[in-house]
């Protein structure tokens, strides 16, 4: 394959952080250009400039919900989200050669890390202090320069090979169960075909602010049986109180009923951005209710068709 056809991804590097090992489950990665980037915005950014085809960014963990920074990113509507992907996180303890538990009292790590970790960091290190890293990978690639500020980075296990360091302790989460939920981002493309299991991400923004707002944006999913899987406010940036609502739901915008739901929102918000629909990285299929099937739909519409030509 030449340069030339290559696909390029961003991702919030460097090298060996989670974000990576997520983009790795990408089909056809082996192929690609991986372009590590010091930051969630740097990496979209090279998707909107065209430096790069696709970012793979953290958007939800399972302890702490989104991750505002991608959200907030991801709102002005300008990329979509083509693909996710869930990871089970495990985080490592890592040093110098020569530097032991009872050593480390100046610890660095991203912020994810710094929240799944911290009562392990309590008990066991109860004196350290945590200063945030960019990444858990720049955290360990911190400690591992001569002379560091940083005596051990809470980091993938991956990590302690890449940057020289010893694993002082590992799965050091509080919750072993931990799962990050990553996205690909691109430049708009139509969405990838129907599953039967899938999702679809927006952000709504109220009209004008008004009793029952909130609840307006609800019905429209409630009424057709669309379930969500994630909804958070978000400000806007526009003043204090004005704030979007950043929505996962399920099912794909080809569904009658999420398309609907789609078409119902826009006559009642402000302005409604797609964000995309895409595969659910569990492959759970949805359950439709009665009467919110594509056929039931299409059976509706039909029924008022007839109607209008005087056929009862
Ligand atoms: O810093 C990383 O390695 C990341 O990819 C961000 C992150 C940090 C902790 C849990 C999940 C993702």
């Amino acid at each position: 394959m030449t340069d030339a056809v290559r696909v390029r991804y961003a991702y919030l590097g460097p090298s060996g952080t989670f974000t990576e090992a997520a983009l790795r489950t990408v089909p056809d990665v082996e192929h690609a250009e991986l372009l590590p980037c010091a930051s969630v915005p740097a990496a979209l950014e090279a998707v909107r400039s065209g430096e790069a085809d696709g970012a793979v960014v953290p958007i939800e963990n399972s302890v702490e919900g989104g991750v505002p920074v991608t959200l907030d990113e991801l709102a002005d509507g300008r990329l979509v989200i083509t693909r996710e992907i869930l990871l089970r996180v495990s985080f490592a303890l890592m040093a110098r050669p020569g530097t032991h538990l009872e050593d480390c009292k100046r610890i660095t790590t991203h912020p994810h890390a710094a929240a799944q970790t911290r009562h392990w960091v309590a008990d066991h290190l109860p004196r350290a202090e945590v200063m945030l890293a960019s990444s858990t990978a720049a955290a360990a690639a911190a400690v591992a320069e001569p002379g560091s500020e940083f005596d051990a980075a809470i980091a993938p296990r991956i990590a302690a090979e890449q940057y020289h360091l010893n694993v002082l302790a590992d799965q050091i989460e509080d919750n072993r169960d931990a799962v990050t939920r990553f996205v690909l981002a691109t430049r708009p493309v139509p969405p990838p075909p129907l599953t039967g299991a899938d999702k679809t991400s927006l952000v709504a923004f109220i009209r004008d602010d008004h009793p029952g707002a909130l609840l307006e944006i609800l019905d429209e999913f409630a009424v057709r049986g669309v379930n969500l899987t994630r909804i958070e406010s978000r400000p806007t940036g526009d003043g204090i109180g004005r704030y979007c609502f950043s929505i996962d739901c399920e099912g794909h915008v080809e569904e009658a009923r999420v398309g609907e739901a789609l078409m119902g929102l826009r006559r009642v918000c402000g302005e409604v951005r797609f964000l995309g629909s895409y595969p659910r990285a569990d492959g759970a299929r949805i359950s439709t209710r009665p009467g919110t099937s594509d056929v039931d739909f299409r059976d509706a519409a039909s029924w008022l068709a007839s109607l209008k030509e005087g056929r009862t």
